[in-house]
C-alpha cells in the first residue's frame, strides 16, 4: 500500500471463498488443464479452492516477490522457477497450464510468470487497471488507487462509530 491507494477494499474469507467459487465456475468451460501453478505466496489459497473444485491435483509454485512490507513494490525477485516437467506440458497445443494468483496490480509479476509460461491461462480474482489486460479471467476490478486487503492479513479490530468526533 502507498499513498496512491486511497481506498480500502477488505475480503473476508467468505468472500474469498465464494470469489474463489465464483473463479472456478468461470473456468471450467475453457479447457483441460494437466496442471495449477500457483504464484506464491498469494495464489496458495485460491489455487487450493480451484484444484479442489476441477479435480486437479498436479500443482506446481513459482514463488516470487516484490512488494516488502506491504509497502511499495521493490524489484521482483524469482525465488523457485516453474520444474522443467511442468513446462514441458505445456508444449503441446492449447494450455494445459493453468496460473493462478490472487490478484494482478501493476501486472509487473504477471508478465514475468508469462514470459516463463507464454501459452498458459492467467487467472486470479482480482485485477486492477493496469495488471488487467495481462489476466485471461478475473472474477472483480477494483480500481488502481485501491489496497485489496486479503483475509489473512486481518484480524478483528474495533472500528470507531463512524459519527465519532461529530457528536458532543
Ligand atoms: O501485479 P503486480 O504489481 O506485480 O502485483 C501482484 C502481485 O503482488 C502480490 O504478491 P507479492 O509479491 O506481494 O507477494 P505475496 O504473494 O507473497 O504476498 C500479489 O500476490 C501478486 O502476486
Ligand atoms: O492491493 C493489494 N493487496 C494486497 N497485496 C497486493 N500486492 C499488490 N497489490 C496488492
Ligand atoms: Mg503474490
Amino acid at each position: 500500500m502507498n499513498e496512491a491507494q486511497q481506498k480500502a477494499f477488505p475480503v473476508s474469507w467468505d468472500q474469498f471463498h465464494r470469489d474463489a467459487r465464483a473463479l472456478t465456475w468461470r473456468l471450467s468451460g475453457h479447457g483441460d488443464w494437466k496442471a495449477i501453478v500457483c504464484v506464491t505466496r498469494g495464489g496458495l489459497v485460491p489455487a487450493a479452492i480451484v484444484a479442489r473444485e476441477l479435480g486437479i491435483r498436479l500443482i506446481e509454485t513459482v514463488c516470487v516477490a516484490s512488494y516488502h512490507n506491504y509497502a511499495d513494490q521493490g524489484e521482483l525477485k524469482v525465488i523457485k522457477k516453474v520444474a522443467q516437467d511442468v513446462v514441458d506440458l505445456a508444449e503441446g497445443e492449447g494450455s494445459a497450464i493453468l496460473v493462478i494468483d490472487d490478484l494482478v496490480d501493476t501486472g509487473k509479476t504477471a508478465r514475468l510468470v508469462r514470459e516463463m509460461l507464454p501459452k498458459a491461462h492467467y487467472a486470479t480474482l482480482y485485477a486492477k487497471p493496469l495488471g488487467r489486460p495481462l489476466v485471461d479471467t478475473f472474477i472483480t476490478e477494483v480500481s488502481q488507487d485501491t489496497w485489496i486487503y486479503f483475509p489473512w492479513d486481518m484480524g478483528l479490530a474495533f472500528q470507531p462509530p463512524i459519527v465519532q468526533g461529530t457528536a458532543g
